[in-house]
């Protein structure tokens, strides 16, 4: 079964222009399914919904029309089952690394001991086995960003969320983080919903990727990117077809109205 289905997911928002505030819709239609252990990347030009998408998959917003289900049961709020990364970190200032992947386990009341083995256990994943006693002050940006992820992860959610996580680092740690992301999204066979504007990104991580355009925005292209994993961005962009992908996604993402497959 597909962990996530939308279906026909529109949403509106009160935009002031210049007769005053008027409701217009955002997004409109949007069908788009992310199955089991499928890395599903959603790119568009800016101001195209992405986000308000994926907060409409989080729970953190409500659609207007359609559905968002995951694992066949309806999404009517935040839930268990699905966990976001998002671009500003948003770590604890006053609690260690530790401390700071074990704060979803308290409020999911997950008992002492097991939410600190668990802890432990993301914290190595991610790399951070070394720094685990650190305050967020003490770590690097990119270290900042895998505490994030450890965190979404040590909730075990079946969907992982994750909004432009590597869009404020510098470009080698962000190509250092994919590959390690896919490490980890192999390894715990999680099913990734994923926003960037980056369409490098979006191409060596995924299985899919998404483009939504137009206004209201919809599905304008799906691109299934069927390069063998694991992968390496070295090799990845060196294979001819990486610059085909490219210049498919980019006609789609630009030029919209003429491109043609
Ligand atoms: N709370 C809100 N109230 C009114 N309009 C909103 C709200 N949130 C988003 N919008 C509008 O919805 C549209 C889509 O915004 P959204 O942030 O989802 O786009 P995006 O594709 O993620 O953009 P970017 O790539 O720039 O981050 C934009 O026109 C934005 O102004």
């Amino acid at each position: 079964m597909a962990h996530l289905v939308a279906s026909g997911v529109g949403k509106q928002f009160a935009i002031r222009g210049r007769n005053g505030v008027e409701v217009a819709d955002i997004l409109k239609g949007v069908d788009l399914e992310v199955g089991d252990n499928e890395f599903v990347s959603i790119v568009g030009a800016s101001g195209s919904g992405k986000t308000t998408f994926l907060r409409i998959v989080a729970g953190l917003a409500q659609a207007d029309a359609g559905s968002v289900k995951v694992n066949g049961k309806t999404v009517s709020g935040p839930g268990p089952e699905r966990a976001m990364v998002f671009q500003a970190i948003n770590l604890l200032p006053w609690r260690n690394v530790v401390g700071n992947v074990e704060f979803g386990l308290e409020l999911q009341k997950v008992p002492e001991a097991e939410r600190r083995a668990r802890a432990e256990r993301f914290i190595e994943l991610v790399g951070l086995g070394r720094h685990r006693h650190a305050y967020p002050h003490e770590l690097s940006g990119g270290m900042q960003q895998r505490v994030g992820i450890a965190r979404a992860l040590a909730t075990d959610p079946a969907l992982l969320l994750m909004d432009e996580p590597f869009g404020s680092l510098d470009a080698q740690t962000a190509e250092f983080l994919w590959d390690e992301l896919s490490k980890i999204v192999a390894e715990t066979r999680k099913s990734v919903l994923f926003v960037t504007h980056h369409i490098d990104e979006a191409i060596y991580l995924s299985d899919r990727v998404v483009v939504l355009g137009g206004s209201p925005a919809g599905v304008r292209e799906v691109i299934a990117i069927d390069f063998p994993k694991p992968r390496w961005a070295y090799d990845v962009r060196a294979d001819p077809r990486f610059a085909e992908f490219r210049a498919r996604l980019r006609a789609h993402i630009f030029h919209p109205n003429t491109s043609q497959e």
